[in-house]
Formats: C-alpha cells, structure tokens, sequence
C-alpha cells in the first residue's frame, strides 16, 4: 500500500487498507517511497488502526522507526536494507520480518538472521522501484523450494 499510488486513484490509503481486507488481504505492507517521516507515521498509524480491527498484520516497509513508533506488526527490509539479524534485535521476537530474496544465498541467510517470511520477486515489471531486475517464475521455484519456508511472490504494478 502506498498513499501516493492511491491518492492517484482517487482513494485514500485507509480506504485501499478496507478494500484489500474486504478482498481477503491476510496482512498488508505498508509501502511510501516518497511521504515524510510525519506523513508516514500518520499513514501507518492510520492503517494499523483498520488492520487492528480486523485481526490483520499491517508490516511496514523499509522503515524500522515507524515501525516502533506506532508498533506495527512488523517490516520488510530489502538486500540493501537493514540487516534482518540487526532488525530482530530491534523488533524483539515477536514481530514480524520479511526479506526481499533473489538467490538461494539471499533466502538462507535471511532465514539465518530470524526472517519469517522472503518476498521472492520481482516476477513482472514493475515501475515503482527502479534497478530492480526481474526474475524468472523457474528462478523464483529455485528460491523458494530449497528453503522450503514461507514466501511472498510479487506480480509487479505498472502505472502510468
Ligand atoms: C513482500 C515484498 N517483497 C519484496 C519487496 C521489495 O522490497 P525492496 O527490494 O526492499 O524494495 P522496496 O520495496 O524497498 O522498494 C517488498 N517491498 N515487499
Ligand atoms: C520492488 C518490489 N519488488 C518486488 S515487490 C516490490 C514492491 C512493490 O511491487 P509493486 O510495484 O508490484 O506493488
């Protein structure tokens, strides 16, 4: 979820949180690639307010501050990101961690480092994240059947 992305399709954030548990989302990622800090805060407070009311995690993306500050279920953190043992440190081990994985290599050290889930992608384009090579469904199989664990597998979004 990303308040730019929606405010673009003329919905908030808090009502593409509703929709997508309505449609059966069983947790959400909370995803600004470009809010301020404030702006992200309140978003995420936002959100966590609606998934609280539905039982559903909401994880917050990149950003392991907001995530203490409003005390989301969790984060996903890419390759370039926190390291995952780094921000199991700072969660504690009840939250929720999740790795973005391209490699067997990337997938067996996040599980190393106390992950509970790998985000294996990206299968289709997407532009909402530039220099980020897609890989093959095949590549994805390799990924995620050697680990055997709990995987998230993106479509990719492409927005004009
Ligand atoms: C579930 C999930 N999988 C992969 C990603 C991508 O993360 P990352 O590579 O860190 O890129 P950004 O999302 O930070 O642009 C994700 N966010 N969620
Ligand atoms: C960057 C990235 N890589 C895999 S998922 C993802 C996050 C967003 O994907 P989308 O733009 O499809 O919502």
């Amino acid at each position: 979820m990303d308040s730019g992305m929606n405010k673009k399709w003329g919905r908030s954030i808090t009502d593409a949180v509703k929709a997508a548990i309505e449609g059966s989302a069983t947790i959400i990622q909370l995803r600004e690639k470009d809010a301020d800090t404030g702006d992200f805060l309140e978003a995420a407070r936002a959100c966590l307010k609606i998934c609280r009311l539905h039982g559903v995690p909401l994880v917050v993306n990149d950003r392991i501050d907001i995530a203490l500050a409003c005390d989301a279920d969790g984060v996903h953190e890419g390759q370039s990101d926190m390291p995952a043992h780094v921000a199991r440190t700072l969660l504690g081990p009840e939250k929720i961690i999740g790795v973005s994985c391209k490699t067997q290599q990337h997938a067996q050290q996040a599980w190393r480092d106390g992950a509970n889930y790998i985000g294996c992608g990206r299968v289709y384009p997407t532009n909402t994240k530039a220099n980020n090579f897609t890989i093959a469904l095949f590549d994805r199989e390799c990924v995620t059947t050697e680990t055997k664990r709990l995987h998230t597998v993106q479509t990719g979004r492409n927005e004009q």
